[in-house]
């Protein structure tokens, strides 16, 4: 549905260079969530914008549905852009008019038959929650309620596609919830292909079926979401899951873990049926070292179980690589050596 093609993006000003998204190729399917996470900076805004041309790539393509975006005259490119539907995280609403006038908004300018808007912003509003909210200004609203009428107003035009920049960001977890439940029934009910970029892993967890990692404007990483969670290869996408596992290693939470466990620090990640100990305890009956599980966390993602431990290995040195050589068979398993930032 849209496929990025060794897409580059550089910023060049007098003397400076930006290489804000760097060789990116990702294919997002029909029908699906797709996340991209990366830290501030990372080029996820960028890459967002690509997709309904608000940058033009540098090098690369960039393709939605059949069509080559940079190939289109400014013509197609409006009808393009009518099929790609958009949402903010500072939601973007007009203040001086109303819920109703926000969602009939773009219908005005598409000049859709005034019967025919009305029916639309009705089933709209009635969609998000809002039928009671159609004549209030955004100034009388809650964040979620704004964000709500931003979906609204977006899917006013019935797009196929839905890229959202941060669209949580600004909202309390209750409402970001509430929030992410509306946007996996757009891609339920409607079968809209939804696009997202955050920085906050619980969004990827609650509604995106594949992810990719960006770092320095790369992909560093992509996949379904639970092999990512399952066997996270990169240090930053380990960063990011210790964020919503609650277990993430503060710098004083490692130093205290030091003082308190001469062995070495170790975190496995094992899922689904394999629930860490027996096969920890398999292990260092064969080999000559002691273990000991100082922290534990299950949680389920997409209906199966993963879960993730620290755990101190004592022993000689050559044993204890013997150990995770082993383990590495079957559960994802790494040295914790600095905090995990
Ligand atoms: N119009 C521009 N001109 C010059 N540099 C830019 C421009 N837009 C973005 N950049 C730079 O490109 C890099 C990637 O920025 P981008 O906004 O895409 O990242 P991001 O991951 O979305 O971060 P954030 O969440 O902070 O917006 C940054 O170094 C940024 O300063």
């Amino acid at each position: 549905m849209i496929q990025f093609q060794g897409v580059s993006k550089i910023f060049r000003s007098k003397n400076k260079e930006v290489r804000a998204v760097e060789n990116v190729t990702l294919n997002v399917n029909k029908g699906e969530i797709y996340g991209v996470i990366g830290f501030s900076g990372a080029g996820k805004s960028t890459l967002l914008r690509l997709v309904n041309l608000l940058e033009k790539p540098t090098e690369g393509k960039v393709v939605v549905g059949d069509r080559d975006l940079t190939a289109l005259s400014a013509r197609e490119l409006r009808q393009l852009r009518r099929r790609i539907g958009m949402i903010f995280q500072t939601f973007n609403l007009f203040n001086s008019r109303t819920v109703y006038g926000n969602v009939a908004y773009p219908l005005r300018l598409a000049r859709t038959p005034r019967a025919r808007i009305r029916e639309r912003v009705t089933e709209l509003l009635r969609f998000v929650g809002l039928e009671d909210k159609a004549d209030q200004y955004p100034e009388q609203l809650s964040g979620g309620q704004k964000q709500r009428v931003g979906i609204a107003r977006a899917l006013a035009t019935s797009p196929d596609i839905l890229i959202c920049d941060e669209a949580t960001s600004a909202l309390d977890p209750e409402t970001t919830g509430e929030i992410l439940k509306l946007l996996k029934k757009v891609n339920e009910e409607y079968g809209i292909t939804i696009l997202l970029i955050t920085h906050e892993m619980h969004v990827i967890r609650s509604i995106c079926d594949r992810v990719a990692v960006m770092e320095n404007g790369a992909v560093i990483e992509e996949g379904p979401v639970f092999d990512i969670f399952a066997h996270p290869k990169k240090q930053t996408t380990r960063s990011f899951i210790s964020s919503v596992q609650n277990d993430k290693l503060s710098p004083k939470l490692l130093a205290l873990l030091k003082q308190h466990h001469s062995g070495r620090l170790y975190r496995v990640v094992f899922k689904g049926g394999t629930t860490g100990e027996p096969v920890l305890s398999r292990a260092a009956k064969k080999y000559d070292i002691d273990f000991s599980i100082i922290y534990g966390s299950i949680n389920e993602l997409q209906g199966q179980l993963f879960g993730s431990l620290i755990v101190e290995f004592a022993g000689e040195d050559s044993e204890i690589a013997r150990v995770v050589e082993e383990l590495e068979r079957t559960v994802e398993i790494w040295e914790v050596i600095d905090h995990e930032s």
